[in-house]
C-alpha cells in the first residue's frame, strides 16, 4: 500500500529513513513521499534519505531550533502553531496516490510525543484516507519523564489516529548494546516488520498470483475499528530447487506452488503453519495477550513455490481459534530470494500490561499533580517538597 510517511521528532525522522532504505533495498514501493518534522536543527541534519526539502524545522519562534527538550505540552504547542509549515510539505505530495498516512514518533520525548497527535488530528481534518500512528514506546530504565510522556501522548495519540501501531524499545533492547549501535539495530527490526507488511499491500493486481496476494485494503480493514496494533514475525532459510539462475527462475513471481508435488507441498504447509505460530508466540513489537486482538491478518512471504495456500490457511484458523476472533484475514507476498516469513498483524489488542503501567504512572501524576494544586489551595506547608518531587518528574 502506497503510504505517506511523515517522522516527528528524532526517532520519528531516524525510523522513516530507514523505512526508505528499507523500500528502496526490497524495491517495495510503498513510499509514496516521506517527511520528517522536528523542533531541533541538528536532528534534521543528521538524517541522510529524507529529501532536504522535506525536512520541517517548526517551533524556532520559540525553541529557536534547539528542541523542546522533552516538554510535550511544549512540543504539542508549537506543532500546533506551525501545523501550517507542515502542511506546506505535505500540499506537494500526491496525496490522491496515497492510501494511507502513517505518522511515526517516539513516544518518550517532546517533539514526537507532544507534536504527532496534533499532526494526526489535522490530517484526520483534511484528508479522506486513514491516518496510522507508529508509536515507539521508551525502554523503561529512560526515566520517569520519558514514561510520563509516553503515558501521556499515548491515551492522546489512539484517539487521533485510525489504528496505532506500536514497537516497545523496552522488549527489544539487548544487554551491553550501546545506544546508538542499538537504535540502529531495533530500527532496522522496526521496518522490517512494518515495512514488510506495508510492501505486501503494493503488489501490483496484474501479478500472476494477484487472487492470494494480500492487497492494501485487506490491511485497512484489518487496522479499521481503531486501537492498538502488534506485529510478530518468523522465518526460516529454505533450500531453493536450486542455486544460481536456476533458484532466481523458480522463485519468480509466476511459479506458484501448484501443489502437484506431495511431499513438497506438505513441507511448505506444515513450515508456514509453524512459522505462524511462531511469528504470534515470538516476540511481537508490542507483547500483550494474543487472545485480547479483535482482527488479525497473516502475510506469508518468501520464493512463490514455497508460499503454500494450504499453509496460510491453516495457520490463519490456527490464530482464529488462538485469538477467539472470526476475522483474521490471510494472504501472500511473493518476494524470491530464500527465505520464507511470516508476518502476523494483531489488531485492536487491549490486554496489554505494558500500556496498563504507563497508563498508571499518568494518571499517579495527573492526581499528584492535583493533589498539589489542592492542597496548595488549602496553604499546607507540605506544597514545597512535593512540588520538588513534581519538578523532578517533569
Ligand atoms: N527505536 C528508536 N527509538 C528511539 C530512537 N531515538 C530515540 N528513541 C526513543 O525515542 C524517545 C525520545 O524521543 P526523541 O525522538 O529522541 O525525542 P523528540 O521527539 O525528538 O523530542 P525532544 O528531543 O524532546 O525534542 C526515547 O524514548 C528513545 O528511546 C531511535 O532511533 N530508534
Amino acid at each position: 500500500m502506497k503510504l505517506a510517511l511523515i517522522g516527528f521528532g528524532q526517532a520519528g525522522g531516524k525510523v522513516v529513513d530507514q523505512f526508505l532504505a528499507y523500500d528502496e533495498r526490497v524495491d517495495g514501493g510503498f513510499v509514496e513521499a516521506a517527511i520528517a518534522v522536528n523542533t531541533a536543527t541538528t536532528d534534521l541534519q543528521g538524517l541522510e534519505r529524507v529529501p532536504r526539502s522535506n525536512r520541517i524545522l517548526i517551533g524556532q519562534a520559540r525553541v529557536n531550533g534547539h528542541g523542546v527538550g522533552a516538554d510535550n505540552e511544549l512540543g504539542a504547542e508549537v506543532a500546533e502553531a506551525d501545523i501550517d509549515e507542515v502542511q506546506h510539505a505535505i500540499d506537494d505530495v500526491p496525496t490522491h496516490e496515497v492510501d494511507a498516512f502513517l505518522v511515526v514518533a517516539g513516544m518518550g520525548g517532546g517533539s514526537g510525543s507532544g507534536g504527532a497527535p496534533v499532526l494526526a488530528r489535522h490530517l484526520q481534518r483534511i484528508y479522506t484516507q486513514p491516518v496510522y500512528g507508529l508509536g515507539i514506546l521508551p525502554a523503561t530504565d529512560e526515566g520517569g519523564l520519558y514514561t510520563l510522556n509516553a503515558g501521556r501522548s499515548f491515551r492522546t495519540f489512539v484517539r487521533e489516529v485510525d489504528n496505532l501501531l506500536v514497537f516497545d524499545n523496552d522488549a527489544w533492547r539487548s544487554a551491553g548494546e550501546s545506544v546508538e549501535g542499538g537504535y540502529d539495530r531495533i530500527n532496522r527490526e522496526i521496518v522490517e516488520r512494518f515495512g514488510l507488511l506495508f510492501a505486501a499491500g503494493e503488489v501490483g493486481s496484474g501479478d500472476a498470483v494477484a487472487e492470494s496476494v494480500v492487497d492494501s485494503s485487506e490491511i485497512i480493514n484489518t487496522l479499521s475499528g481503531g486501537g492498538v496494533s502488534t506485529i510478530g514475525y518468523a522465518t526460516e532459510t529454505v533450500e531453493t530447487s536450486a542455486s544460481g539462475l536456476l533458484s532466481s527462475l523458480s522463485s519468480s513471481k509466476g511459479s506458484k506452488h501448484d501443489g502437484t508435488d506431495l511431499d513438497t507441498d506438505g513441507a511448505a504447509t506444515n513450515r508456514l503453519t509453524s512459522l505462524v505460530r511462531k511469528a504470534t508466540l515470538g516476540r511481537l513489537t508490542l507483547p500483550c495477550d494474543v487472545s485480547s486482538a479483535d482482527r488479525g491478518l497473516v502475510v506469508a512471504s518468501g520464493p512463490a513455490e514455497e508460499l503454500s495456500r494450504k499453509g496460510v490457511e491453516r495457520g490463519r484458523t490456527w490464530l482464529e481459534e488462538e485469538t477467539g476472533s472470526m476475522e483474521i484475514r490471510g494472504g501472500d507476498y511473493p518476494t524470491g530470494g530464500d527465505e520464507v516469513g511470516a508476518i502476523v498483524l494483531l489488531s485492536g489488542v487491549t490486554d496489554v500490561p505494558r500500556i496498563d503501567r504507563l497508563q498508571q504512572v499518568a494518571v499517579e501524576a495527573k492526581e499528584t499533580t492535583e493533589d498539589v494544586r489542592t492542597r496548595s489551595q488549602e496553604g499546607t506547608a507540605a506544597l514545597v517538597d512535593t512540588s520538588g518531587e513534581l519538578d523532578a518528574l517533569f
